[in-house]
């Protein structure tokens, strides 16, 4: 077992956040994380990637219990990439992914041809080779946010924290990185708002109300009743002609749903 959380709880000013979240992530596995704004993903995330101490629970990471361990042992294992994670520090974008490559040097292993590689292959990953000599305040939100997931991808982890990766995205990178999330074989958890993307995942978790109240596969998760208590919203279920995948259909409640009983010959 790669990640175990068990009964992780964030508590803040009297006011409870997130409760009871246990969960077990196998080696290689992709588990995303669904829920609509306020839920807690980001809480959780940020409790298994060591940067939020729980005030229940605790977390083992590959085997090791994650309160014990320190920030550089933490980042050789994980590697975690915010929702809006901002410098205003005058970096160029090669800069911004060598910080990737930190937990791994020391007096004793300073840089190599190694880690200007790890740094390379990572923005040849999320198309970024080019950009290298850029500042990084002159990037665009979405080239900022290919840049930070080279910079995890350098810290080159086991396991991958992603906080909406794909926000800022123009749809052919959202495809790319959810493509590349699947083809990295690196255990990965991901907070997702495009459900019809995280039906890409190999297992779901739902979070509402700061409960982890569901975990299974997308397609026991992505139920039009769970869309609805969780989302309220109405989901219909279609199938692409092209490949036979599901894809889902969203309404608000309150628009209504044509009467499919209704025949009306005129
Ligand atoms: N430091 C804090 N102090 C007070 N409340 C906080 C703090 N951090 C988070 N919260 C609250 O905790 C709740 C959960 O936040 P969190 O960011 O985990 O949600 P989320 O599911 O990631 O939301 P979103 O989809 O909008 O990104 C929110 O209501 C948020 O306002």
């Amino acid at each position: 077992m790669m990640i175990r959380a068990s009964d992780l709880g964030w508590r803040t000013r009297g006011k409870t956040i997130l409760q009871g979240a246990t969960l077990e992530i196998e080696k290689g596995e992709v588990l995303g994380l669904i829920g609509p704004n306020g839920s807690g993903k980001s809480t959780l995330l940020r409790m298994l990637a060591g940067l939020l101490k729980p005030s229940q629970g605790h977390v083992e990471l590959a085997g090791q219990e994650l309160a014990r361990m320190n920030q550089r042992e933490i980042a050789r294992i994980t590697a975690f990439v915010a929702q809006q994670a901002d410098t205003s520090d005058r970096i160029s974008v090669r800069d911004a992914v060598e910080l990737g490559r930190t937990p791994w040097l020391d007096a004793l292993r300073p840089w190599s041809e190694e880690d200007s590689r790890h740094v390379a292959n990572a923005l040849a990953t999320v198309e970024m080779q080019g950009f290298e000599t850029r500042d990084w305040i002159t990037l665009s939100g979405g080239e900022r946010q290919r840049v930070h997931i080279a910079r995890a991808l350098a810290q080159a982890p086991q396991v991958l924290l992603l906080d909406e990766p794909t926000n800022h995205l123009d749809i052919h990178h959202q495809l790319s990185i959810m493509r590349l999330i699947g083809r990295l074989g690196l255990t990965t958890i991901v907070a997702l708002h495009d459900l019809n993307q995280a039906m890409s995942c190999d297992r779901l978790g739902v979070l509402h109300q700061g409960r982890l109240i569901a975990l299974g596969s997308p397609a026991e998760i992505l139920t039009p009743e769970l869309l609805h208590c969780v989302f309220a919203v109405s989901a219909t279920e279609l199938i692409d002609p092209t490949d036979g995948t599901r894809v889902l259909r969203f309404r608000s409640m309150t628009q209504a749903l044509p009467d499919m009983n209704r025949h009306d010959v005129s």
